[in-house]
């Protein structure tokens, strides 16, 4: 048995390669980014060669930087950016078209087409998704509607679809297997989650054949094997596979009906455990499957926000007011409050509770004597507040009130928004002690399948709390800067 477990985190700004020991600790990183390209506004695609470059780059990496030998790797597990999709000619393995990642607006005019069909309570009812260009069954019609001669060949069973998973394991096997998982499959609009089955109606009315789509697998099983040419000579079990933010909600040990995570990355996604039943949302909450684990399928209510940790890359590279984004704590807690300056980052549009895809970014309450601090500072607030936007519809939709908040990704490192995330929700926030859960979760996956971990209990109990945000704010402010943020995102909506 090897001594490790090798999680592949493939997101939408860089991969990763992350080493974990048996008691869940990181024994090496390696991270690469790769371009991003925007053909237009609004649209986001990559390369998905240069995606398969950088995973094999990183692979190499970990494995030298951790002083590793190949053949102590026991399994590896595949965590992805969800919904980016991705189509290859099967006979060259060569991608058709760059992959049209989850951010991308470009099939609008396609999801209003079904909506005015008054298709969306159909996909909503079998999908647990919304006729949104976020999800990847409009992107792989767009795809086959755009590239010449795609379609004819998809006809005739020349072309394969794939999210980043299918199309990282289909590399690592050398082509021969085309495999996702259930909680990928969750994000396409073509899965019927409740019957677990690839849905025939749905496809037909997006036009999509059948024969290029993925044998949808369990979560936590052997997949297939590395060639070994790109193993370094080993045939190492892939044996994990989930979507970024499900790898997460396992990695964050939410094992129970009612825990929820928070993840602050590009995005924001809140996901709750809601057991072995699939919660219908009346809030604009997204009904996913969390995983299938040992032959069980569990689900999770979502709460996707668009635009997070990218606000604040935008302070750093659009609006050049900070060096880093570490820095926007310091001016942040240069001042009181931000004296009634509100940020709504609609850069994107806005995804829950909102959806609406018109919407663009606003800011509210300047005065003569608004600063930069107060611009960072609300800029820091609106993630927090989207956050609460996201709760308080999946207390309504869950009746189920947060003990705590779990929470992980990039920005949780900022300790002025973690304690003004706790102060706005009136709920603890729980941040752990190892930060990349999402990674962790994709190696326990895997680690189960190969029997490296014996059991969920086993995972759960390597859980470790780094700090708790307690809220500290009376409910009257709280409230009342709540009302503002509403006021502002009202405003924001108007404003078209
Ligand atoms: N100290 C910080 N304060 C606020 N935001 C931060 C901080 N550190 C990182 N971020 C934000 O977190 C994001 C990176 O988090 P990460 O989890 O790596 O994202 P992703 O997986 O989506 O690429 C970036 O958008 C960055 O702006
Ligand atoms: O790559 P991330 O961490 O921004 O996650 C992207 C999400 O999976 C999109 O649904």
């Amino acid at each position: 048995m090897g001594k490790y477990i090798l999680a592949l985190d493939q997101g939408t700004t860089s991969s990763r390669a992350i080493l974990f020991n048996k008691e869940g600790e990181i024994v090496g990183t390696a991270q690469q980014e790769f371009e991003q390209f925007f053909p237009k506004p609004g649209w986001v695609e990559h390369d998905a060669n240069e995606i398969w470059t950088s995973i094999l780059a990183c692979i190499a990496s970990v494995l030298r930087k951790a002083d590793v030998e190949p053949g102590e790797v026991a399994g590896i597990g595949i965590t992805n950016q969800r919904e980016t999709t991705v189509i290859w000619d099967k006979n060259t393995g060569k991608p058709i078209h760059h992959a049209i990642v989850w951010q991308s607006r470009q099939t609008e005019d396609i999801c209003q087409e079904l909506r005015d069909k008054g298709y969306n309570e159909l996909f909503n009812s079998k999908t647990g998704l919304l006729l949104d260009p976020y999800f990847s069954g409009t992107k792989v019609k767009w795809i086959l509607d755009h590239v010449e001669g795609a379609r004819e060949k998809a006809n005739n069973g020349e072309l394969l679809f794939g999210t980043i998973d299918t199309w990282l394991v289909y590399k690592l096997s050398g082509g021969k297997v085309h495999v996702t998982d259930y909680s990928n499959a969750s994000r396409t609009l073509m899965f019927n989650i409740y019957d677990l089955q690839w849905d025939d109606e749905l496809l037909e009315i997006l036009d999509i054949p059948k024969s290029m789509l993925p044998e949808v697998r369990q979560s936590s099983e052997v997949y297939a094997h590395t060639v070994d040419y790109h193993f370094f000579g080993y045939n190492v079990p892939i044996a994990g596979i989930a979507g970024d933010q499900q790898a997460a909600l396992f990695g964050q040990a939410c094992f129970e009906k009612g825990m929820a995570k928070n993840t602050y990355g590009t995005g924001c996604f809140m996901l709750m455990n809601t057991g072995s039943e699939g919660v219908k949302s009346e809030r604009g909450l997204l009904t996913t499957i969390a995983w299938g684990v040992d032959g069980k399928v569990e689900y999770a209510l979502e709460g996707s926000i668009f635009v997070a940790g990218s606000a604040i890359q935008w302070l750093r590279d659009g609006m050049r007011m900070i060096d880093s984004a570490k820095a926007s704590e310091e001016y942040a807690t240069k001042v009181e409050s931000t004296e009634g300056v509100y940020m709504v980052p609609a850069f994107v549009g806005m995804g829950t509770p909102y959806w609406d895809s018109d919407a663009r970014g606003a800011v509210f309450g300047l005065t003569r004597g608004t600063t930069k601090e107060h611009f960072i500072r609300a800029t820091l607030e609106s993630l927090a507040y989207q956050t609460r936007d996201v709760l308080d519809a999946m207390t309504a939709d869950s009746g189920i009130d947060l003990k705590s908040l779990r929470v992980d990704g990039g920005a949780v490192q900022n300790d002025f928004l973690m304690q003004f995330q706790s102060d706005i929700l009136g709920v603890p926030v729980d941040r752990p002690v190892v930060n990349e859960t999402t990674a962790l979760g994709a190696a326990f996956l895997a680690g189960l399948a190969v029997d490296f971990w014996s059991e969920k209990e086993e995972i759960a109990q390597q859980w470790r709390k780094d700090r708790t945000f307690t809220d500290n704010m009376a409910e009257e402010k709280r409230e009342l800067l709540y009302n503002g943020w509403k006021k502002a995102v009202k405003a924001t909506r108007e404003y078209k």
